[in-house]
């Protein structure tokens, strides 16, 4: 367990016992179908995804999202959070299988009352077993086009003729419980994270070089579009190292940390070392989220 103290927390010998734990608990871990389903719907879809924040931004943007996506430059002022204000959004962000989805599910695994995720909404049925707001908000196709029309999503996609999206309110209810809301982003949604409200703290993971990547997924399995479930092979390795060669030239602006993610445990500490600085102490933020400009 985590401790927390006037909303401020730092691991622990304990702490890190509990991510040995964890790492072994997850190694032994055999996902059922359904879960890994459940997992991988959100971030398969998101890779046909879209922002909603992006297109609906006026021409002089207050979240300074679209501008800084076009502009080399953005004014930054140092921010601290305060004890009583809402904890930062943490977003990771990184190529298809890097390991993502894994790191923010541990980090939500060592601490559930610390960390927790955005209910994402889906426009497919419940199964059996789901629960409407446990899994997913389960709402109709002509609700979740309405949501869209009124920017109310992060992001959205569509995966095998379901809609699926996470939405600012969700991510606010889990900020409003007082709780870290932990999120993995496709790089088309910084824009709508990127705001005064959430004041996104991204993380970026970062596959480490070549033969250790290779070595370090010896014994682990992807997920693609066409399989559940199977060893890595050379041509994931390359797609991952390409992938993340198009985010850093793109985005690296935006990274707020970066993590490579080599030994598992290691990564987990230094995610968790990130997000108790983004939440405790100063960082540089842009100067539009201290002070919004008016439209
Ligand atoms: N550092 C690591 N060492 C060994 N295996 C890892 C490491 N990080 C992640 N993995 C494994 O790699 C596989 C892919 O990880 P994960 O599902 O988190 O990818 P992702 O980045 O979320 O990509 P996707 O979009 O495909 O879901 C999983 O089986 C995970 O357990």
């Amino acid at each position: 367990m985590l401790m927390c103290c006037n909303d401020s927390f730092s691991p622990t010998e304990e702490d890190m016992m509990a991510i040995d734990d964890t790492c072994v608990e997850a190694d032994e871990d055999d996902f059922s179908t359904d879960l890994v389903g459940f997992r991988r719907s959100m971030r398969l879809c998101r890779r046909r995804s879209h922002s909603a924040a992006h297109p609906s931004c006026p021409p002089r943007c207050p979240n300074s999202c679209c501008s800084a996506l076009g502009s080399p430059y953005e004014e930054v002022v140092r921010y601290q959070r305060h004890p009583q204000d809402a904890h930062r959004l943490i977003t990771l962000l990184g190529p298809s299988g890097v390991g993502v989805n894994e790191l923010r599910r541990r980090l939500i695994e060592i601490n559930p009352k610390i960390f927790q995720g955005a209910v994402p909404h889906t426009s497919r049925a419940p199964r059996e077993y789901e629960e409407s707001g446990r899994e997913y908000h389960f709402i109709s196709r002509e609700i979740f086009d309405n949501m869209i029309q009124n920017n109310r999503f992060l992001e959205y996609g569509e995966y095998k003729g379901s809609l699926y999206g996470t939405s600012v309110e969700s991510v606010r209810e889990v900020l409003n419980s007082g709780k870290i809301c932990v999120m993995d982003i496709e790089p088309n949604a910084v824009p709508a994270v990127r705001t005064h409200e959430l004041k996104a703290y991204i993380i970026y993971v970062k596959p480490p070089p070549h033969e250790r990547l290779k070595e370090t997924r010896r014994g682990a399995h992807i997920t693609t579009n066409y399989y559940v479930n199977r060893p890595f092979k050379d041509e994931d390795f390359q797609e991952i190292e390409e992938s993340a060669r198009k985010i850093e030239s793109q985005f690296c602006q935006f990274f707020d940390h970066v993590i490579v993610n080599d030994e598992l445990q290691d990564s987990c500490v230094q995610m968790l070392t990130a997000v108790r600085k983004a939440q405790d102490e100063p960082q540089w933020v842009p100067a539009s989220w201290i002070r919004p400009t008016s439209t």
